[in-house]
């Protein structure tokens, strides 16, 4: 792998080109031409390390341009992350910077889908993270979506009949294991109203950590068991938007595709998001009849004297010196340590303390019931009651 430097880049802008006007007018001209809208698919990919995404991924992608004779695509964000990122251990970043990263790759996204809609040449981001945009480009042309076009015109590229006149799907393959991480792409679909599914690879996390451990650069075990903790998996019941979601058992994914997986890619593509346009001049109407309401005045002006009660409320505690999320028994055990200052009453219920500060004698409930805790609930049936 190489090393490279890189910066984040200030978001793209994106091309004049990609207006929803333009959009609209490049998909009248094909509706014009009784082509019909393109079909477009988005497939996000999520699952623990190791558990054999990227494997699947190039699997369903050979087969659906094989079987279907659709156009596929696998864009792996390990493969167009920079480098640096993923090889220094020490240089991790932090979680924000992975958050701007993976907006920024999406944004590259919208200029291939943009040039796709509108059937025209893929132009270069003026702000971008030249390394990540690098690998992005290579990426597209290794799978024969994007070429270069003439050198007078370095910075827009062609796409390629493959692109331009079948379905598409493309499978972004990354862990996704937070459900706001998918959401960002399930936007993108609307935006461009594109089809919209996600495949959960269900592997365990032994399996993960076993198939890990046999690859030439294992990640280390901890960061498997982390996300095995943290990964939020596709909850349809929940989310409505996730409601094209499939899980697939790791061990049989290599397989060709199962008739549940055919069905969800075509439902996807059958039934691409709708797009829901903003209606600023509606939102503007509620906002005049909310400021001049004298309920809604006063129910604002109580939610803020309520918030400021519970502010007030936890600031008591935190003097104490005791954070809400402190249990109770590590509060027992450090007053227990603090023996010059804390004395316990066994028996009494109650821990007895004589600071030398104020030099006065407080005592505190032994029971388990942090005392945070009912400040906190008093000051919530305020709220109930509002
Ligand atoms: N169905 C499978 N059965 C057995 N081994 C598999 C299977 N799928 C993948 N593997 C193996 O498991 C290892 C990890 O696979 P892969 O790189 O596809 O996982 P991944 O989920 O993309 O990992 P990461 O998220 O870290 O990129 C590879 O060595 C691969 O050969």
């Amino acid at each position: 792998m190489r090393m490279r430097g890189w910066r984040l880049a200030p978001e793209p802008t994106l091309p004049a080109t990609g207006s929803r006007e333009n959009m609209k007018a490049g998909e009248d001209a094909r509706g014009a031409r009784g082509e019909g809208p393109r079909k477009l698919g988005l497939c996000v990919l999520c699952g623990l390390p190791a558990a054999g995404k990227s494997t699947f991924a190039r699997a369903l992608s050979h087969q659906l341009r094989l079987e279907r004779g659709w156009a596929a695509g696998v864009v792996a964000y390990d493969d167009v992350m920079p480098d640096a990122f993923l090889e220094k251990a020490g240089a991790r970043p932090l979680p924000s910077q992975w958050k701007l990263l993976r907006q920024e790759l999406l944004k590259y996204l919208e200029y291939f889908l943009l040039a796709v809609i509108n059937g025209c040449q893929m132009a270069t981001p003026p702000s971008r993270t030249e390394a990540m945009w690098e690998d992005f480009i290579t990426c597209l042309k290794e799978q024969d979506l994007i070429s270069s076009a003439a050198p007078e015109a370095q910075s827009c590229y062609l796409l390629t009949k493959t692109a331009l006149f079948r379905p598409l799907f493309l499978i972004l393959d990354d862990n996704f294991y937070y459900q706001s991480m998918r959401y960002e792409v399930y936007q993108l679909a609307r935006k461009y109203s594109l089809g919209f599914c996600q495949l959960f690879l269900d592997c365990s996390l032994e399996t993960c950590l076993q198939r890990n451990g046999q690859r030439p650069r294992p990640l280390p075990a901890e960061t498997i068991h982390l996300m095995g903790r943290k990964i939020e998996e596709p909850n349809p019941e929940k989310n409505a938007w996730e409601h094209n979601s499939l899980t697939i058992q790791s061990p049989a994914c290599a397989s060709e595709p199962s008739p549940e997986l055919t069905d969800l890619l075509l439902t996807a593509l059958e039934n691409p998001v709708k797009y829901v346009e903003d209606n600023v001049e509606q939102k503007e109407t509620d906002r005049t009849i909310c400021s001049t309401n004298i309920l809604h005045q006063a129910d604002q002006a109580l939610r803020r004297i309520v918030s400021q009660a519970m502010k007030e409320a936890k600031g008591m505690v935190n003097q104490e010196g005791f954070s809400e999320e402190v249990t109770f028994k590590q509060r027992h055990k450090e007053r227990a340590s603090r023996a010059d200052t804390w004395k316990i009453i066994p028996g009494s219920g109650h821990i007895k303390c004589r600071s030398p500060e104020v030099s006065c004698l407080a005592c505190c409930r032994t029971e388990k019931r942090p005392l945070s805790r009912r400040k906190v609930r008093n000051s919530g049936e305020v709220r109930d009651q509002v």
